[in-house]
């Protein structure tokens, strides 16, 4: 568990100054992997698998299912160090539409959850009451899977809500029903794109059905979840309205709503970030390609503006020590001691910052924290693809490794959860390894 990481990655959007030149092992490393590469090529037509979708992290998926090769030591950052974008090639599909209809419809939703905040839960006088969450949620997963459906109507969806409780309770149907026919965009173009409104409430129950996708490593599949940070939406805190397209395993869209992140792209996390901030100056919606970067824009409630999205990228980080670390609101999602523990030997002084959802990805993308790490408290529980599909690519585009515990990317291909992977660990890939070293040192200790 304690092996040493050196890391050399970089991202094409920014290049990585605080790195030194690739050492020769690296350099023998990247040579066989374009003889895979090539190898593959040549197999790619009898497995049926266009050469527009083949990308490095299709390599060790599709080298493990030849049995060529150990899914572990390829992945393992140590050895194989370097920024997924930086190596998928200039053909790589732009996902024009996709990523288009994504971010509409993200926004779309999001402009649903903020209503049902300052309409059901702001001032919530019994703090337990969670209907509002359960109206945003159903209503959010509605509203982008309707989106979906009218766009893609072959693709799969995995989402996190179904239906079941909507169907024996009519007053929640007709609650959400409320906010979801008159949810729209306030151009008449965009929403047009997206399908207009949704026919009826039957309909409307129907649709968030669609999401019961079982996921796997096959085909075109969304991953919804319509609000991630549940706690952190009541509390007019930090919560996502998270979206992304995985193609045969691999998450090729993202984009993240993050109602109450500022808009500012160069503001640093605070400690207060995941207390109440719905204030104005809010709303940012994150989105990246695989292969073509990520980008942060206002969340707006109109239509994209072609131009308006803003490339963002980690923060280059020399001296881990300045670096601040983000973690969950809630000790049963992640260890805040071990966490805590993991800080203090990189020697980073900077309290952390604790906030819901995947604004957390979205925050260490654009620079404003740098460090995410999200230690296993529980043997048993298994993270789901929803909570992170879109953030995982988010990073990585912008320059950042993400793994689990293990030094393994994150497999979205093998159903609705992330059953292979235990703990996120998320950070600018030139520092990646080290902090890796130091998650495996830490947890090893308490064995
Ligand atoms: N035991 C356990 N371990 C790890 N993760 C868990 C666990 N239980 C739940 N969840 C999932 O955590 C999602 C919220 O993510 P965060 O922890 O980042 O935010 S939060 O601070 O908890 O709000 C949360 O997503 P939402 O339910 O959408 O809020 C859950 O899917
Ligand atoms: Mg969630």
């Amino acid at each position: 568990m304690s092996t040493s990481h050196s890391s050399s990655s970089s991202s094409p959007h920014k290049p990585n100054r605080s790195t030194p030149s690739t050492p020769r092992s690296h350099l023998t490393l990247l040579l066989t992997l374009s003889v895979i590469v090539f190898l593959f090529s040549l197999l790619l037509p009898i497995a049926g698998i266009t050469t527009a979708s083949l990308s490095l992290s299709s390599i060790p998926r599709l080298a493990h299912k030849a049995g060529h090769l150990s899914l572990s030591s390829i992945l393992r950052p140590s050895r194989f160090s370097f920024s997924h974008s930086a190596t998928v090639t200039m053909s790589s599909p732009k996902y024009e539409k996709e990523l288009q209809i994504a971010q509409l419809a993200v926004q779309r939703a999001s402009i649903l959850t903020k209503r049902v905040f300052h309409e059901k839960a702001k001032g919530t006088v019994d703090k337990n009451d969670k209907s509002p969450v359960t109206i945003g949620d159903f209503g959010a997963q509605a509203l982008i899977i309707s989106a979906l459906q009218h766009n893609f109507p072959n693709d799969a969806i995995v989402a996190e809500e179904e239906s079941a409780k909507l169907k024996e309770d009519a007053n929640l149907r007709t609650t959400i029903w409320d906010l979801v026919k008159d949810t729209k965009l306030e151009d008449a173009a965009a929403e047009a794109l997206l399908g207009g409104p949704i026919k009826d409430v039957d309909a409307m129950v129907e649709l968030i059905d669609k999401g019961n996708s079982p996921g796997g490593s096959q085909g075109r599949i969304w991953a919804i979840d319509p609000i991630d940070g549940t706690k952190g939406f009541l509390r007019g805190g930090q919560y996502a309205v998270c979206l992304a397209l995985m193609i045969d395993g691999d998450v090729k869209v993202g984009a993240l709503g993050c109602p109450n992140l500022p808009i500012d792209d160069s503001a640093r996390l605070t400690t207060d970030i995941g207390a109440n901030q719905t204030d104005e100056g809010h709303g940012v919606l994150f989105s990246a390609v695989q292969g073509h970067g990520a980008k942060s824009r206002a969340l707006a409630t109109v239509n994209l503006d072609a131009e308006a999205g803003k490339p963002i990228s980690m923060r280059a980080i020399d001296d881990l020590t300045k670096a601040n670390f983000c973690e969950s609101v809630e000790a049963g999602h992640s260890s805040h001691g071990d966490q805590a523990a993991i800080s203090q030997k990189l020697g980073i002084t900077e309290p952390s910052v604790r906030m819901d959802s995947q604004a957390k990805y979205g925050s260490i993308a654009r620079g404003a924290g740098d460090i995410y790490l999200r230690l296993p408290v529980s043997a048993t529980y298994q993270e789901k693809i929803w909570d992170h599909a879109a953030g995982d690519l988010i990073v990585r585009e912008s320059g950042g490794q993400v793994t689990d515990i293990h030094g393994k990317r994150l497999d979205f291909g093998i159903g609705r959860t992330l059953a292979n992977n235990k703990g996120v660990v998320a950070a600018p890939a030139a520092v990646h390894g080290k902090v890796l070293e130091v998650v495996q040192e830490v947890l090893s200790a308490k064995l």
